[in-house]
């Protein structure tokens, strides 16, 4: 495959071919008109074979400048697509969190498709086109140097008014694509709430949310239309001058006696060639300035840093166990108050540690710290003995299998699924985790078994069936630490004490700190964590807390499920 650099060679070659071709009609209207005036003979077979030789080589180069063009704009598409895709797969969990699914995707489809359009027009016209104004002009100075020169005045007249909407359009090019995210996104979420919009009969009110997107879409679009629109209406304006000056001092010549049809018909018919391509560059300043907005965009988003990134010379960690400890952790997510505020807490190798506390106290935020998904703001998180920001990320990320509820499956096989946990694995450890979770009777059940597709996010199993999967996606993993937040959705006494068991085969041998929701994790937990307002409140056992008569016994009351 050609490279970049040679493309781009042949893109030129062959728009100064195709330009070439395009603008010596004006010479050979010339020219013939000449052999006409002259009444030779030879005209007969000059005139065909030279506007025959013009289009076909014209044709032949046009087709050829427009792959080698087009090739190269859409290979520069796919690569930046590619590394906005890696920069986002690589991204802080904080920065994909902040932005809306929705608007993210935007990018890939609203971005992408604006650039592409600007990039492929860029590619096709801009040097044909210019060459084909440069060769016109040069046409026309060979026929006429005056008339020429009065053409050459006339023309740049319009040049800044355009270059000045040109920049009109690439402002608003940028708040029209901000906009495209904020529909995507609400699109997103309101197409994948249908179960609630229609449960709560909401239609009416995503409908209006709906159109007054739609709407501020329409008020954007046609601002930039109304820019776009008065770019042509210039040119057109400024080519009729052209013309009619061309005409008036041709008559004026007449008048003076000094006639020559020749003269006209050929710089008639340079004018012909030069405006539409002089029309086309100077609307391509609009679509130039459109790539320019959205190329902004695309590489604020590449050129983003992490603020989770790994330290220099950072070793993967030596693990034993897998003993997690939390050190005086202190974690916000923005300035307010912290989420986390002075955490220690200790899970020694193996041990079961359970996390408690009301809502939003801060146990998600921990299994997140613990997982190295965001960093804390003071403390340390430990994993034997070693600092986790010291660590290679993939090593600490490695060494914990985060077991949360909201389960992701992709639209893939079961199989493909439950490898995800380490992509190696062969078909044979595939099955044995998922015996291990519980899962492999309900999957050959199905059909296909092993191959079966699980449906776009897993649309195609139950509820128990999609975390019995993750749960033998951690098993595959085989991670020293786990990181369990216990479902508390509502699935069926017999799933639910199938997932449960599933869980605690995972939990065997490791290291688990568990967001409990049951009365049985939290009395086989080796020790009990009180989480209130991001501080440790209470700790002890079951029994002993119970006993204190505190903030768990009143919670254990209320949030712990009795199987
Ligand atoms: N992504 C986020 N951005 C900003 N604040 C957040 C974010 N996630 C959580 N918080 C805040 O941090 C605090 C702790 O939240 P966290 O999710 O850890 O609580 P939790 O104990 O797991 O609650 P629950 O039991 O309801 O799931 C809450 O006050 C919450 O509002």
């Amino acid at each position: 495959m050609p490279g970049r650099y040679a493309l781009f060679g042949w893109g030129v070659i062959l728009s100064l071919i195709t330009a070439g071709a395009g603008s010596s009609y004006a010479g050979a209207v010339h020219l013939i008109s000449q052999m006409i005036e002259a009444a030779d003979p030879r005209v007969l077979w000059a005139a065909p074979a030279l506007i025959g030789a013009l289009g076909l080589i014209r044709a032949a180069s046009l087709y050829g400048q427009t792959l080698a063009t087009n090739r190269l704009a859409l290979s520069i598409m796919r690569d930046l697509q590619s590394a906005m895709y890696a920069r986002l797969a690589a991204a802080d969990f904080a920065r994909l969190q902040a932005e809306a699914t929705g608007s993210l995707i935007s990018r890939f489809t609203n971005d992408i498709t604006m650039l592409r359009e600007s990039l492929v027009r860029t590619a096709n016209n801009l040097t044909r086109d210019l060459f084909m104004v440069i060769l016109g002009i040069a046409w026309m100075v060979w026929i006429d140097w005056l008339l020429a020169l009065y053409v050459l005045v006339v023309l740049p007249l319009v040049g800044q008014p355009v270059l000045k909407i040109g920049k009109a359009i690439r402002k608003r090019a940028d708040a029209v694509q901000t906009q495209a995210g904020d529909v995507t996104s609400f699109l997103d979420e309101s197409l994948a709430g249908a179960r609630v919009v229609k449960s709560f009969t909401l239609e009416n009110y995503v409908n209006a949310r709906a159109r007054a997107r739609f709407a501020e879409r329409f008020r954007l679009l046609m601002s930039m239309t109304r820019q776009r629109a008065r770019i042509e209406p210039l040119m057109e304006v400024a080519g009729m001058i052209a013309l009619a000056g061309v005409f008036v001092i041709l008559g004026w010549r007449a008048v003076q006696g000094e006639a020559g049809i020749s003269n006209l018909l050929g710089i008639v018919a340079a004018i012909l060639v030069v405006s539409p391509a002089a029309r086309a560059l100077a609307s391509l300043a609009g679509a130039v300035q459109e790539g320019f907005a959205v190329l902004d965009r695309v590489f604020a988003l590449i050129d983003e840093t992490d603020q989770v990134t790994e330290a220099p010379g950072a070793r993967h960690l030596t693990l034993s166990g897998g003993a997690i400890r939390f050190e005086a952790v202190r974690f916000g997510y923005d300035g307010a108050r912290p989420a986390l505020d002075g955490v220690t807490l200790e899970a020694r190798a193996g041990e079961t540690v359970a996390l408690v506390g009301p809502s939003g106290s801060g146990k998600t935020t921990l299994l997140n710290l613990a997982a190295r998904l965001y960093d804390p703001d003071e403390g340390r998180v430990l994993i034997d003995g070693q600092d986790i920001r010291t660590a290679s990320l993939p090593s600490v990320r490695g060494a914990a299998a985060l077991v949360s509820q909201d389960i992701t499956l992709f639209d893939d096989s079961v199989a493909a699924n439950i490898a995800l946990g380490r992509l190696d694995a062969d078909r044979e450890a595939v099955i044995e985790a998922a015996r291990a979770a519980d899962a492999h009777d309900f999957i050959m059940a199905l059909p296909g078994g092993y191959d079966a597709p699980v449906g776009p996010k897993g649309s195609q199993l139950s509820g128990g069936q999609r975390q019995r999967i993750a749960i033998a996606r951690a098993i595959l993993k085989d991670a020293p630490i786990l990181l369990l937040d216990e479902a508390t959705s509502a699935l069926d006494a017999e799933a639910e004490s199938r997932v449960q068991a599933a869980l605690e085969r995972l939990a065997e041998g490791r290291t688990t700190l568990v967001i409990a929701h049951r009365l049985s994790t939290v009395r086989k937990a080796d020790r009990i964590y009180v989480l209130d307002q991001g501080r440790i409140a209470e700790q002890g056992d079951h029994a002993s807390l119970s006993a204190a008569g505190g903030l768990y016994a009143r919670l254990s009351a209320l949030q712990l499920r009795e199987e």
